[in-house]
């Protein structure tokens, strides 16, 4: 399982506030990178919502600077990332979640994260190469998930 975000407000305290949350929560980080992504990628990164009128004004605005995507592992990362995240409108997230504490308007999109794990393997496919992915066993695994 796997949730990909993608930080915006980049050049502030966003994207130390937003790793270390799900850093916190236990889940393990096997890529990163920042990038500003071409109109045409974030259009293919937002594929499924080209019939939506809000379509163009959000692939103009995940293109329009740099975006920290990353892959975090762990038990139940997809479902759970999502609650770390908050609800899609920051006006309805609860404060906690990061959309709750560091969003406003709908549509700035501070994080995205997959909605499952067939979205998670598209999306990383997308933003990754496999060889970006980085496998290795943390020292904390032993006792976050209780097996040796
Ligand atoms: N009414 C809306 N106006 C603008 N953007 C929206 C609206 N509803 C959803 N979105 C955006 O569409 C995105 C789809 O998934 P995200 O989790 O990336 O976050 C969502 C919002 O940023």
């Amino acid at each position: 399982p796997h949730v990909r975000c993608s930080g915006r407000r980049c050049c502030c305290y966003a994207i130390s506030e937003i790793v270390s949350r799900f850093e916190r929560k236990g889940y393990k980080l096997v890529a990163i990178k920042l990038v500003v992504p071409s109109k045409q990628f974030a259009e293919k990164h937002y594929h499924d919502l080209k019939e939506r009128p809000f379509f163009s004004g959000l692939c103009d605005f995940l293109s329009s600077g740099p975006v920290l995507a990353m892959v975090w592992e762990g038990e139940g990362v997809i479902k759970y990332g999502r609650k770390l995240i908050g609800a899609t409108d920051p006006s309805k997230s609860e404060p906690g979640t990061i959309r709750g504490d560091l969003a406003v308007v709908v549509g700035r999109n501070i994080i995205h994260g997959s909605d499952g794990p067939e979205t998670a393997k598209d999306e990383i496919a997308l933003w990754f190469q496999p060889k970006e992915l980085v496998s290795y066993t943390s020292n904390e695994e032993k006792w976050i998930y209780g097996v040796n």
